[in-house]
């Protein structure tokens, strides 16, 4: 048994707060892409997104990501707080090379591995937040509008911008959306692929607060998770579960069907072609700057 084993097996729920340490690594010695430790006093976790150069969701992220949730889980952790080691991308959601020119195995384990990572953050059992120090477009908005509190800094972006990829938000990506945002903000923005700054977002409801460091918006999440402090965590969780399980047990439901529309939908050719000209774009601004 190794060190990081000992650790995942701890309870946090069990650990007094006078602990020596500050905060303690459960990352696996395999973690490639995201580093996940906890708060030795809060009992907190931090998962921080790390693919440079802009936190692009691939198969691997996507699936070291679930596994992290789980263990935040598992160890009873007293929430869980998701932000990117970037100074300027919290993620620039789903790798769009996983989804161009596809291989066929991949590009299933791919969609599947997204499924998973979300039903396990939007169906967390303990309190769950986003600190956005970057921008947020697409998966981005997803991994955030599945958390219970958001924090962003200014002058970035969040938003489903699909529609201006040529591909589409699935329902599972709008019904997230939809909790945070009234219908009609929603159906506006989604379908105009709308990305909306931190101000604008704040306005609308999309994110809780804005801060203006990094430090500023993790301490924020930590307050938010604090404030359940006196509340029982069993009581706690079947409540949220109250509010999420339709969603939740939909995509359970549907997932060989959600897979079969999503690989039906992006193997069109003119789908493809559209994603190309898009990366095409994306290279030509990356070499200008
Ligand atoms: C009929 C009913 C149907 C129901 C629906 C069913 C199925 C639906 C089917 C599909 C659904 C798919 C859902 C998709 C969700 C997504 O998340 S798609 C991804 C959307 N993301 C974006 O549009 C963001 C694109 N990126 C940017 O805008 C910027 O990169 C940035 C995030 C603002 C950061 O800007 P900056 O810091 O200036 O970085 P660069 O632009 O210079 O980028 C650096 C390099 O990274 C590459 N890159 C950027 N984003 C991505 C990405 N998402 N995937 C892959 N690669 C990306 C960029 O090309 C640069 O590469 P090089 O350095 O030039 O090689």
């Amino acid at each position: 048994m190794n060190i990081i084993r000992t650790v995942r097996s701890v309870a946090f729920s069990s650990i007094p707060n006078r602990t020596l340490s500050t905060t303690r690594s459960l990352s696996t010695p395999s973690a490639q892409y995201t580093a996940f430790e906890v708060n030795d006093k809060t009992g907190i976790a931090t998962l921080t997104l790390n693919r440079p150069p802009v936190n692009s969701l691939n198969l691997e992220l996507l699936t070291e990501m679930r596994n992290c949730l789980k263990d935040a889980e598992t160890n009873k952790c007293k929430g869980l707080i998701i932000t990117s080691s970037s100074n300027s991308v919290f993620t620039a959601g789903l790798d769009l090379l996983e989804m161009y020119q596809p291989q066929d195995e991949r590009v299933k384990s791919f969609w599947t591995a997204l499924q998973s990572m979300w039903m396990e953050l939007y169906g967390s059992k303990i309190p769950t937040a986003a600190a956005i120090n970057g921008h947020a477009p697409a998966g981005g908005c997803l991994i955030a509008t599945a958390c219970e509190y958001r924090v962003m800094l200014p002058n970035f972006t969040i938003g489903l911008n699909e529609t201006l990829i040529g591909i589409v938000a699935p329902k599972w990506f709008v019904s997230a959306f939809l909790n945070v945002v009234p219908r009609r903000v929603a159906e506006q923005a989604i379908t105009q692929g709308k990305l909306f700054t931190t101000a604008e977002a704040h306005h609308v409801g999309l994110v809780d607060d804005v801060v203006n460091t990094k430090e500023e918006a993790i301490a924020k999440c930590e307050q938010f998770i604090a404030s359940f402090k006196n509340v029982n965590p069993y009581a706690r969780a079947l409540t949220k579960q109250q509010f999420r399980i339709k969603e939740l047990q939909e995509l359970e439901q549907q997932r060989e069907k959600d897979l079969q529309i999503f690989l039906g939908l992006i193997m069109q050719p003119s789908v493809q072609k559209a994603m190309g000209i898009y990366l095409e774009g994306l290279k030509k601004k990356s070499k200008k700057q």
